[in-house]
């Protein structure tokens, strides 16, 4: 009877169970989801007919109450979730409670609180800077190897993965261009990120240190940071990105716990340059995530961007978006930033796998040097899991849509 006799190796096996909010055939009420292969558990519903303490969390249209819960509800519930698709004792009352996945519509599993997007890459970072301020003595800014550089984004405009994306219109203007001139974006582009999702709020004033990030933070979910690269080299200067960035974000549906990550934790590159107490992570236990990440434009893989390269890890960010006393709200999400690896196949934007658009890719259906109206941008991942097994990301997918 599948799916609980999943083939060892499927990535949405009982060692994931990844979270979202999906509404079943013919309904328009919600419900929290747990991916079980390619089938939802219909967690709300087998919580009361289990007859769960967890109902009064799982049975909502929303993840929030279960993100607000903190770390020891959060594996309690995943225990429990783990039995019942995992004990056949439960097989004949959680069997009815499947939907394929191919049935049911996801949404956004959380609501977006505040949204902060990063710049942990280091070869993203001096591909960038080399692109962007070609005259700068180095390609990092001097700030970059003491603190995690961020901006706060625009939350109102995460969308989940399959939500068409209107190419955003601006003022743009080349160096050679002698005034800025209005128009549709053509230098759109995408960013490859994992965000972070915050589950436990903190009171303003005190700071969350890199030790509270497994109790705030709930789990991780695959990111595409659109960009609109002509747009933002224009309007930047000094206030970094805006408008080229604020019109759309695309979140996975499926929200991954840290609990199923274990397996992936890994330590982050060597650090090079002393670091203040708040970030000194030299003697903390390994907090970079081993996470392969493969991005496919039109169904063709263009870049494999590795996780592990982040130089700056997730909870390094944590503690310093908060060391100013700025408090957490549950469903507050951050971007990693653009993850690119050190060769050319593992780098996150189109900007940099094409140069700025000087060296196109070749693709079945033509070169591109940034994306086409109707292009499709699919971002999946998969990290290690125990005993040989994949933990999968689920995917962010968006279709660009032409200008209104
Ligand atoms: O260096 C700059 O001026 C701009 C950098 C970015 O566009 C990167 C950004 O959004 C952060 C990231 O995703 O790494
Ligand atoms: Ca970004
Ligand atoms: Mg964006």
């Amino acid at each position: 009877m599948p799916p609980f006799d999943l083939p060892e190796d499927d990535p949405f096996g009982p060692h994931n169970l990844p979270y979202g909010v999906f509404s079943a055939a013919g309904s328009d009420a919600r419900g929290v989801g747990v991916r079980l292969g390619d089938h939802v558990l219909d967690a709300g519903a087998a919580a009361r007919a289990l007859g769960s303490p967890h109902v009064s969390l799982l049975a909502r249209p929303t993840l929030g109450p279960l993100l607000a819960a903190g770390r020891p509800v959060w594996s309690d519930v995943r225990r429990a979730l783990t039995e019942w698709v995992t004990d056949p004792a439960h097989r004949e009352t959680v069997a009815p409670l499947l939907h394929p996945l191919s049935e049911v519509t996801l949404h956004l599993p959380f609501e977006v609180a505040d949204y902060v997007d990063f710049y942990a890459s280091e070869n993203h970072a001096r591909n960038v800077g080399q692109i962007f301020r070609p005259d700068a003595e180095d390609s990092l800014t001097p700030n970059w190897k003491h603190l995690p550089i961020g901006y706060h984004g625009r939350s109102g405009t995460v969308v989940v993965s399959g939500t068409d994306v209107v190419r955003p219109q601006g003022q743009r203007k080349a160096p050679t261009d002698p005034a800025p001139v209005f128009g549709p974006s053509v230098r759109l582009d995408i960013e490859a990120e994992v965000g972070f999702v915050v589950g436990v709020p903190s009171p303003l004033g005190r700071p969350v240190g890199m030790s509270g990030f497994r109790d705030h933070v709930f789990g991780l979910c695959l990111l595409n940071d659109w960009s609109a690269r002509d747009l933002q080299a224009w309007e930047y200067v000094p206030l970094g990105p805006f408008l080229g960035k604020s019109f759309a974000t695309s979140v996975s549906a499926w929200l991954t716990p840290l609990d199923a990550l274990e397996e992936a934790r890994v330590a982050p590159p060597e650090r090079t340059h002393p670091l203040l107490p708040y970030l000194d992570d030299a003697q903390e236990e390994p907090m970079g995530y081993d996470l392969r990440i493969s991005v496919a434009i039109n169904g063709h893989t263009v870049s494999e961007p590795p996780f592990s390269t982040m130089y700056w890890t997730a909870a390094q960010q944590l503690a310093h978006m908060t060391v100013n006393g700025a408090s957490l709200r549950t469903g507050d999400l951050y971007g990693s930033g653009t993850v690119s690896g050190t060769t050319e196949r593992e780098r996150g934007s189109l900007l940099e796998l094409t140069w700025n658009g000087r060296e196109p890719l070749e693709l079945p259906d033509g070169k591109r040097a940034f994306l086409e109206d109707g292009d499709v941008v699919t971002l999946t991942a998969w990290a290690p899991g125990p005993n040989g097994t994949r933990v999968g990301l689920g995917e962010v997918t968006g279709r660009v849509a032409p200008s209104l």
